[in-house]
């Protein structure tokens, strides 16, 4: 049987961060995939492909250029599933060979096999070919991320009716969509289609969306997809969906009403996959969505040489995250040192238009008791936003009264994600409003609204200090 310090299952973004770093740190390791190619979720189904889906979906669309020329501006006229399909595979390829290098050169072995267990120390893998090993780790970390969530009420087809990994293997993009489920997935997807010019409606049992998200800033984003003819049918459950004759998909609702469209996207969450793992013989227990409970500091499960990291612990289930918990739990498992995680990541969700968002929300500051001030900038109001033609996006900051330390950053609209880690930095060392007040932005960028919205709290932070001397 061989040995190895670190046993790896899963080459998602936990898996692969995790192993180089043990590789770096000099110890032997081996990575277990079950998928024919290394990746993951993220590279396969779920962050590259949505993320290049949508990128190349506003491209042809020319949805960027249509604040200049008009809604019904078009780069290509017939936008095909083929069109949408080319980039990805480009995309994967490069994104796989990549990774394969870095193992290559950090020299983390890897075997193509489902890995399960025979004892907390060693694993038995079912390679492609049917040949079954087994192997030994000092210390063995689960990356093995989750599935989605299918119940056995939804007629899934693969075709139709379709759950998020599907989705990336549609022959036709459908005139009318429906996503059930207003996760960050189903929310995505459905604004991607929208921008396509697919008639999308979104049907959610819950009555607000994306409740972890400032709701000022929601509430602008609900009020763009509103006025681009969206559905959202939020408070209210689909009870039966079904495939008509016609070939088209019919929802009904918990209140009697019935959706038809010609596809339905299946979005209501995902399960981690630990189901064939054999956890009894680790010793272990999944909860009832398939997640593993770990030490938030060191990612060790209740048994301590079994550390598990990424989307099967839950929440944030985020690539950008998971590759922290990644590194972190190999660390601890070979015995360096290691930080727990930062306190404020930036989440950021690639809807059309997106949101990116880092620290406290306004709901959060006024739930602690925390005295506040908000400062806000929309983008039309920077030359970088005229020159780009934006109508929309909204950048709002929230600072302590007491201390003036900012607090929360907020966007939403072009450039989200990226333009958050500025107010990221500055949260996370612990900076203030004089920070965007007295430093000089490059102009004409969307960045300078970091500087309006910071000016714009300051002016009012000043005035509630003078009225209190008064
Ligand atoms: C549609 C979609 C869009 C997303 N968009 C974003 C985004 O924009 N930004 C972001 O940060 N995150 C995004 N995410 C989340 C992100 O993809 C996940 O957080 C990330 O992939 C989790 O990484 P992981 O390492 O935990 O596991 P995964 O990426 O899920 O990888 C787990 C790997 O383990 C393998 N495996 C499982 N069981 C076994 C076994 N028994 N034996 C061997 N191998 C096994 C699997 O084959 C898989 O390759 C998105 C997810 C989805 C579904
Ligand atoms: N940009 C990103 O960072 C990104 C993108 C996509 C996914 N992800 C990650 O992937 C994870 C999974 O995302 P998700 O959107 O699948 O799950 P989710 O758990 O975030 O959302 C599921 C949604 O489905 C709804 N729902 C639950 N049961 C339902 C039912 N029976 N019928 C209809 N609706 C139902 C819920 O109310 C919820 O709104 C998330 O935790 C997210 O962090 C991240």
């Amino acid at each position: 049987m061989q040995q190895f310090d670190l046993v790896v299952v899963g080459s998602g973004p936990a898996g692969r961060r995790g192993a180089i770093q043990a590789a770096k740190l000099g110890h032997k390791v081996l990575v277990i995939e079950q998928g024919k190619r290394v990746g993951g979720v993220s590279v396969h189904t779920g962050t590259i492909p949505s993320k290049t889906l949508r990128e190349t979906a506003l491209n042809l669309t020319g949805w960027r250029e249509r604040g200049f020329y008009g809604r019904a501006y078009r780069v290509k006229e017939e936008i095909s599933a083929e069109d949408l399909r080319r980039r990805l595979l480009i995309t994967l390829d490069h994104e796989v060979e990549v990774l394969e290098h870095q193992f290559a050169r950090n020299r983390v072995q890897l075997i193509r096999g489902k890995a399960s267990f025979l004892a907390p120390d060693t694993l038995e893998v079912v390679k492609d070919d049917g040949e079954i090993l087994h192997v030994n780790g000092k210390s063995i970390m689960l990356a093995v991320g989750t599935k989605p969530y299918r119940p056995a009420s939804i007629p899934f087809d693969g075709k139709a009716i379709l759950d998020s990994d599907e989705l990336l293997e549609i022959e036709e993009l459908p005139r009318s969509l429906a996503v059930i489920g207003a996760g960050v997935i189903g929310i995505e997807y459905a604004t991607i289609f929208s921008a396509l010019d697919a008639q999308v409606t979104v049907i959610d049992p819950k009555s607000t969306i994306l409740d972890f998200i400032d709701r000022e800033i929601v509430e602008d984003f609900t009020y763009q997809l509103r006025d681009r003819n969206m559905k959202l049918l939020l408070g209210t459950k689909a009870e039966k969906i079904e495939k008509l004759d016609s070939g088209k998909c019919s929802i009904t609702l918990d209140n009697g009403r019935v959706v038809v469209t010609d596809m339905v996207l299946y979005a209501a969450g995902r399960m981690g996959a630990t189901d064939t793992l054999n956890l009894a013989a680790a010793g272990l227990e999944a909860d009832d969505r398939g997640r593993l409970k770990v030490n938030l500091e060191t990612f060790q499960t209740a048994v301590p040489n079994i550390y598990a990291a990424g989307d099967v612990v839950g929440f944030p289930s985020l690539a950008s995250t998971s590759m922290e918990q990644g590194r972190i739990a190999a660390r601890v498992a070979v015995g360096a040192m290691a930080k727990e995680p930062q306190k404020y990541f930036p989440y950021g969700i690639y809807a059309v238009p997106e949101i990116s968002t880092c620290g406290l929300t306004e709901e959060e500051v006024k739930e602690r008791g925390i005295p506040y001030e908000c400062g806000i900038a929309r983008f039309r109001e920077t030359s970088r936003g005229h020159i780009m033609g934006l109508d929309s996006g909204l950048l709002k900051l929230i600072f302590s009264l007491k201390t003036r330390r900012l607090l929360g950053v907020h966007i939403v609209g072009e450039g989200a994600t990226e333009l958050v880690h500025i107010g990221q930095a500055v949260l996370n060392l612990k900076g203030t409003v004089e920070y965007f007040v007295e430093n000089t932005f490059n102009y004409p960028t969307l960045a300078e609204a970091y500087k309006i919205a910071g000016l714009d709290a300051w002016n009012r932070m000043g005035e509630i200090k003078a009225a209190v001397a008064k």
